[in-house]
């Protein structure tokens, strides 16, 4: 199913302000994919680490878990028809719990956490199950205006069986005030879309004494597809 350019983020969007440089400038080439990029190369379950899908207590010492509000993540990845996929690698990157990232190019005053990487993986199961464990991102500041806070976000790549097919895309959390005053949520012109990056309270998964759930399905292309983040639209 070809993909529907319009459901899609605008690869220029001048609120914000990074598309203004990056995005193309010419129109688009059709690149077609040949056997290379089509058959491989191919991700398994042994690529995965024990915590992978554990970003409470992958990155700090032994035992030492992640501060701030513990929360379980989990969704279904199926395609354009609605069939779950399994065997689907998802990777994950975020901000910790005040909001800034484990990375040299983060110059955000709030602090890090040492017990917490901010990065993960994830194989969608025989139902295209996907859960991992982590710590609720913070909001951050961003130097897209004088006061432009970014909404509580996780990223995530999904890869298919190769190369060429991935997703990139981040999503947010029920509920946060700043989703609308987002310019990168904004890009999307279509308020169904951003429903589509908005993960749900799930309290029927929630771990009583433990930790809030929230759900969040990614569909592959089609009607209901999951949008890329604005920065991969262009691909
Ligand atoms: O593309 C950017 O400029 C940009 C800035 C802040 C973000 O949180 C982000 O996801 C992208």
């Amino acid at each position: 199913m070809a993909r529907d350019r319009d459901w899609q983020p605008a690869a220029l969007t001048p609120d914000y302000k990074t598309t203004i440089l990056r995005s193309p400038h010419a129109p688009l080439l059709h690149m077609p994919t040949a056997l290379p990029e089509e058959t491989g190369p191919v991700f398994g379950h042994d690529v995965l680490q024990p915590r992978d899908d554990d970003l409470i207590l992958n990155y700090g010492a032994e035992g030492q878990a992640a501060i701030g509000p513990r929360i379980l993540v989990h969704g279904v990845v199926a395609d354009q028809n609605g069939r779950p996929l399994p065997d689907t690698l998802i990777e994950i990157w975020q901000a910790n719990a005040a909001g800034r990232y484990r990375h040299h190019n983060d110059g955000y005053l709030a602090p890090l956490d040492p017990h917490f990487g901010g990065c993960g993986r994830v194989m969608t199961d025989t139902h295209g199950a996907y859960t991992f464990r982590t710590i609720q991102p913070g909001a951050y500041p961003w130097p897209n205006g004088p006061n432009a806070w970014r909404p509580a976000h996780i990223h995530l790549s999904i890869l298919g069986p190769s190369f060429a097919q991935r997703l990139i895309t981040q999503f947010y959390f029920e509920g946060d005030p700043l989703i609308p005053l987002c310019p990168i949520v904004n890009s999307l012109g279509n308020p169904a879309a951003v429903d589509r990056l908005t993960a749900r309270l799930d309290m029927d998964r929630a771990v009583p004494m433990d930790m809030l759930a929230y759900r969040f399905d990614i569909t592959l292309r089609g009607r209901h597809q999951t949008p890329f983040e604005n920065r991969t639209a262009g691909l």
